[in-house]
């Protein structure tokens, strides 16, 4: 475990089994229809490469880059676009990957926009869940893993740009981000 973190919430394993069998999951619902795979990054990048690998079907994959939360851990409350799409969402079926809802604004924020470009369908699939954290209402169609009112990082989720790259999601030590020790 790396010398940052306090506990490990959900394991490399966990991660790993979840995304097979979502992927399964998503793959029998989007047979046959093309959908457009929309990653937000920059936290959606390792949970949208391992979670469509299991997707046994015709997909186009696309990114968009927003950000909130500019490396901290409360939400400016205004979410900017840094990259849009390449693709045109009119009369597609989208699929939204995501690595976490906690506050709903990002994804509350591309779901108005999708709509309003007139996707067909839009659904989401989020590893991590915070109910707690919400401040709009907006559910996940799709939730791996429910998480308690921590900040979390690892496995795409950032404190300051690090620990993207860690393979589990966990809470950090308080004297990282200058709590209590
Ligand atoms: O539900 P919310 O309160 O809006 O929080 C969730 C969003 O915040 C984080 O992104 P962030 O803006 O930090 O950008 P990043 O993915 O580049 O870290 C996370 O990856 C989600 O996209
Ligand atoms: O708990 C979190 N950790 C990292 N980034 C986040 N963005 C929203 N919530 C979180
Ligand atoms: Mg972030």
């Amino acid at each position: 475990m790396h010398k940052d973190i306090e506990k490990i919430l959900v394991s490399q394993e966990e991660i790993q089994e979840k995304c097979q069998e979502l992927g399964k999951q998503l793959q029998e619902e989007y047979e046959d229809r093309f959908p457009l795979a929309i990653g937000v990054l920059k936290g959606a990048l390792p949970f949208m490469s391992d979670i469509l690998r299991y997707m046994d079907t015709y997909l186009e994959m696309d990114f968009m880059d927003v950000s909130s939360y500019g490396g901290e851990m409360r939400s400016s409350g205004e979410v900017k676009i840094e990259k849009d799409l390449n693709t045109k969402v009119e009369g597609r079926d989208l699929l939204i990957i995501e690595d976490i809802i906690d506050s709903g604004l990002t994804l509350s924020y591309l779901v108005d926009l999708f709509k309003y470009r007139k996707a067909r369908s839009v659904k989401i699939v989020t590893l991590l869940d915070k109910p707690e954290g919400r401040t709009v209402d907006i559910k996940a169609d799709i939730v791996g893993f429910k998480v308690p009112n921590e900040f979390v990082v690892g496995y795409g989720l950032d404190y300051q740009e690090k620990y993207r790259n860690l393979p589990y999601i966990g809470v950090l030590k308080p004297h990282v981000y200058g709590g209590e020790s």
